[in-house]
């Protein structure tokens, strides 16, 4: 490359190939997955989503529910993975950190259950079904609590929640739930899904490009903004403590979590969903002042940074958190719980990426010293 060629810091504005999961309308803030807006979307189960996410179209009550049962399958962690995720997870380490670890043992010992797809597509359907119960495993482990029984619901939402809780949830909080898991499905060529594409375009394993996407999506300028916003408020403290923190991090080069995104121009469309959640989740205290917390910094953010040449505003992970602590998800498992269903949007990249493969290899301008020649040295030894 020479060095009058153009760098595309961050790839922005960059396409670097088709797809047809989502459309990201970033001037319009609007999501459409396969078509349909996402407004729309959140009436129906995270399954049914899912199917149209990954298979480009809604289930039928009779395809719907053969998915609800494979999912409830395959979810189920066989006896020497369960061990192994076990042991792995006694290192304390993150959840997301162990969870990636163990992404590509997920795909081990496949159950009879399938979906009638490649075996690429049900290798990545088996990782995305175990989440869950990989997620239960590790916080048994964590807690040193022995390893939760696996629930009898074929309801996505319902085993997800009782699984990490330990406690049967009420309908409401399903509902809630499976809309955020909605929301979290897709989102273009978001920085972790083109990891998985990346992985995927040298024809490594789905498993690989799923692992690899989870460390994409545990950065705080990523995925783990949502951890980091509600550690924000909680660091705030109080809404009218929020004018000086944003005035503190502006001026430091602090990043504010939560705000801010690549593409929308105007509030995330699943930020104002989320929001309204939350609003409607948080009647306990401390989740209450949680929520004005993050609604003070928000309306402080907006206005000192009014005049950047680009508007910065809410994006899905700033209210994500309160929603999370309200259905009694623990903060660590906020990322994770992202990683839950965006794996199912990264194995629909993963095969889209397949069926029209070409290596993603972009180019570097070389910026270090002038080709030269080390010069004469004695030969050591
Ligand atoms: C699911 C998701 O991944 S949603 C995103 C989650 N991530 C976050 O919430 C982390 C906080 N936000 C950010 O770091 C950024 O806004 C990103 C990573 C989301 C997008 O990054 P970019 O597209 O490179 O940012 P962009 O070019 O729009 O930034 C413009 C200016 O605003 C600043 N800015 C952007 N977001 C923030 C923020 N949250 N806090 C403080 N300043 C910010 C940038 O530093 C830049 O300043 P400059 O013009 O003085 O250089
Ligand atoms: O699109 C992005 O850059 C980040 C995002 O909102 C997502 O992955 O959901």
């Amino acid at each position: 490359m020479t060095a009058s060629a153009e760098v595309h810091k961050g790839l922005e504005g960059v396409i670097a190939d088709t797809t047809s999961t989502s459309l990201v309308d970033g001037e319009a803030g609007a999501l459409y997955y396969r078509g349909y807006p996402i407004e729309s979307l959140v009436n129906y189960r995270f399954a049914e989503v899912m199917h149209l996410v990954v298979f480009g179209d809604l289930p039928d009550p009779r395809r719907l529910n053969e998915v609800e049962d494979y999912l409830w399958h395959a979810g189920r962690l066989p006896a020497e993975v369960a061990a192994t995720l076990r042991v792995l997870a006694r290192n304390g380490a993150h959840p997301m950190v162990t969870l990636q670890a163990i992404a590509p043992i997920l795909a081990l010992e496949p159950p009879a259950q399938r979906l009638g797809r490649t075996d690429e597509e049900e290798e990545g359907l088996l990782v995305a079904a175990r989440i869950p119960a990989a997620l239960a495993l590790i916080n048994a482990a964590l807690e040193d609590h022995p390893e939760p029984a696996y629930p009898v619901s074929r309801r996505y939402g319902e085993r997800y929640l009782q699984l990490l809780t330990g406690k049967l949830p009420s309908a409401e909080a399903v509902e809630a739930f499976e809309v955020m898991q909605v929301l979290q499905l897709d989102h273009g060529f978001n920085a972790s899904t083109f990891t998985a594409r990346v992985v995927t375009s040298t024809l490594a394993p789905p498993a690989s490009a799923l692992a690899a996407a989870m460390g994409a999506l545990y950065g705080p300028l990523h995925g783990a903004a949502d951890q980091g916003a509600l550690e924000m408020a909680m660091e705030v403290g109080e809404p009218q403590h929020a004018r000086a923190f944003v005035t503190q991090c502006l001026a430091t080069g602090r990043k504010v979590l939560g705000m801010g995104h690549r593409e929308y121009r105007v509030v995330d469309p699943r930020a104002k969903i989320l929001k309204a959640m939350a609003e409607r989740s948080a009647t306990e205290f401390t989740n209450r002042r949680l929520l004005n917390t993050l609604s003070a910094v928000e309306a402080a953010f907006v206005e000192q940074t009014s005049a950047k040449r680009r508007a910065l505003r809410a994006n899905m992970e700033f209210y994500k958190g309160v929603l999370c602590l309200s259905l009694g998800i623990a903060k660590e498992y906020f990322t994770a719980t992202f990683a839950a269903s965006r794996a199912f949007g990264w194995l629909a990249h993963i095969v889209e990426q397949r069926q029209d493969n070409r290596i993603i290899r972009p180019a570097a301008l070389y910026v270090g010293p002038a080709p030269r020649e080390p010069g004469a040295r004695q030969k050591v030894g």
